[in-house]
């Protein structure tokens, strides 16, 4: 028999469920009017769970549409990434020797006195005070090594003197035991280890204590994209979301530096919550390989046990066999172990087997053409893709990476914009973003700074078509051509923007939005214009 659900308020018993959570009852609107300001601290559509296989994760308690906030809260801790060049340690920025001014009390380089004071810089300026001596830090172009301390430093204070902070930390999964011998692990006993003993004589941590630190931030810390060059960032209940290279999750910052998770597609009440930790648009070996170095496990997600992708052939190779139109893919990629790279791939269609060897060869060769690219240069892509469709499936990930550059750059590349590209680049640059979002749409559906920049690119070059063929005269032409295609760019648009709408200002994908608010004002103006001169709608 159910149990029957009780009001939070009085225990009386109750039926109506808070909509946030589905996991608090009420007897009255009342109860839970006076009850929200206690319940929105907990109020989340989520619920943490626990398996031997994954860990730590989250589950919905409630069906969730897709941009439904999940989850938005601040790091526990931040810091510089482990190689950078010299930050401001109270915002985050790069520095140089114009912007830079060492901290009064440390000497470590700041961009402000605002900075200076900013409560992140306390770890590290009162370790360095206590040491006796200050930093000296004159070179600004280059990775600087003392940085690689700052984030673990700032845990192991919070060890020492923030225990509600510490808590959350030390709770986290730091992989201690799979990362005892690793070269990193090594390498880490000497850049992090005896330099935070030996630089800032602090005695009194265990190296252990230290090394499982830089465990946490390994398997915890998110790269956070807001300055230049990102910087890293622990945050508490997001540390929960376990992985899924096909995630059901979009996962965002907000300019002041807190974590955003929204539903990136439809997910049921019970489903497990996911984000990607690795780039989506990496072929499945190297997200496997970079998953499994950095995160110390083999993904088993529905896209990795899925060769094809979703039928996609996002990793596939065309049959090498004379005649043959098929594509050829190994057996599985969830091989627990390295051994991938010596095994066979086959021909779907024809079955041919290409050997472990060859299909390296190829991969090897297009991964070497690709990164002889010249940055900005539309036309060695377009020879990239030519040459590479001889050996890899169009949607392949070395041809998608070239496509998405070349979506971009048409039309950026040369002074004047779209309106002096050819007719043949412009509708390039539309079947791409065509491809394109349906690939991501397939792959990566919660990526919405992918989809939404492909979408704007398209309404772009959709509004640049109508204008054109619009004017031309021609027989499919005239206003009500116009018309249609201005339908057609603000549909794409407004797509675009609600990809982009959580995005932050200070990010180009937040400018992108901005402008793609703009323009939607331009296009509604447009249209109007237009029906007025057609009379009619055409459509
Ligand atoms: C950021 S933590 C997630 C929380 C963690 N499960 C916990 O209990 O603290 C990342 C770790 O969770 C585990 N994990 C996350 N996603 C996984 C997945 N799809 N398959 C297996 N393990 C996963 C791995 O151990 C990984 O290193």
């Amino acid at each position: 028999m159910s149990e029957v659900a009780k009001c939070a308020v009085c225990q009386k018993p109750a039926q109506q469920k808070c909509s946030g959570c589905h996991l608090v009852y009420y007897c009255s609107k009342e109860h839970q009017k006076d009850n929200w300001k206690l319940h929105k601290i907990d109020c989340k559509p989520f619920k943490i769970s626990n398996d031997p296989n994954v860990g730590r994760h989250l589950i919905a308690t409630r069906n969730l549409k897709p941009g439904d906030v999940i989850l938005k809260e601040p790091p526990i801790v931040w810091g510089p990434s482990q190689v950078t060049i010299p930050v401001c340690l109270g915002c985050g920025k790069g520095l140089n020797a114009k912007t830079s001014k060492p901290c009064q009390k440390c000497g470590w380089p700041m961009c402000s006195e605002i900075c200076q004071n900013s409560p992140s810089h306390i770890p590290e300026c009162s370790y360095t005070v206590n040491r006796g001596d200050k930093v000296n830090i004159s070179v600004f172009d280059i990775p600087n090594p003392s940085y690689q301390c700052i984030t673990v430093l700032r845990c192991l204070h919070s060890k020492q003197f923030l225990s509600n902070v510490w808590k959350k930390i030390d709770a986290l999964e730091s992989h201690c035991e799979a990362r005892k011998g690793t070269d990193k692990y090594e390498q880490e006993k000497i850049t992090v280890v005896a330099f935070i003993k030996r630089f800032f004589k602090l005695d009194s941590f265990e190296d252990e204590d230290i090394l499982r630190i830089c465990g946490i931030i390994m398997v915890n810390a998110h790269e956070v994209p807001l300055t230049d060059p990102p910087y890293v960032a622990i945050f508490n209940t997001t540390s929960m979301f376990e992985h899924s290279c096909h995630a059901n999750c979009s996962k965002t910052f907000t300019a002041n530096g807190h974590v955003l998770i929204t539903a990136g597609v439809d997910i049921k009440k019970g489903e497990h919550l996911s984000i990607c930790y690795t780039d989506p648009l990496w072929g499945t070996a190297n997200r496997r390989h970079h998953l499994q170095q950095t995160k110390f496990f083999w993904c088993s997600c529905s896209r990795c046990q899925d060769v094809t992708e979703f039928g996609t052939n996002f990793s596939a190779l065309k049959c090498p066999k004379k005649d043959c139109k098929g594509y050829a893919l190994p057996k599985t990629f969830k091989e627990d172990n390295l051994e991938l790279s010596d095994k066979s791939w086959f021909c779907t269609t024809c079955n041919y087997e290409v050997g472990a060897g060859e299909v390296g060869g190829i991969l090897q060769d297009c991964g070497t053409n690709l990164s002889g690219i010249r940055k900005g240069n539309s036309n060695a892509c377009k020879v990239f893709i030519s040459n590479s469709l001889k050996f890899l499936h169009p949607n392949h990930y070395y041809l998608t990476d070239v496509k998405f550059a070349l979506s971009q750059l048409l039309g950026q590349e040369f002074h004047g914009g779209l309106p002096k590209i050819s007719d043949e680049d412009l509708q390039l640059k539309i079947d791409i973003c065509r491809q394109l979002t349906e690939l991501a749409n397939k792959i990566a559906p919660a990526e919405n700074r992918i989809k939404g920049l492909l979408l704007f690119e398209l309404h772009a070059a959709i509004m640049e078509l109508g204008r054109r063929r619009g004017n031309s005269g021609t027989e499919e032409s005239g206003p009500d051509y116009l018309y249609t295609k201005l339908i057609d760019s603000k549909k794409y648009l407004v797509q675009s923007i609600e990809a982009l709408k959580n995005e932050s200002e200070v990010m180009p994908e937040g400018q992108i939005c901005i402008q793609a608010r703009r323009n939607l004002k331009d296009i509604d103006v447009l249209l109007k214009t237009v029906y007025n001169a057609i009379g009619s709608s055409p459509i």
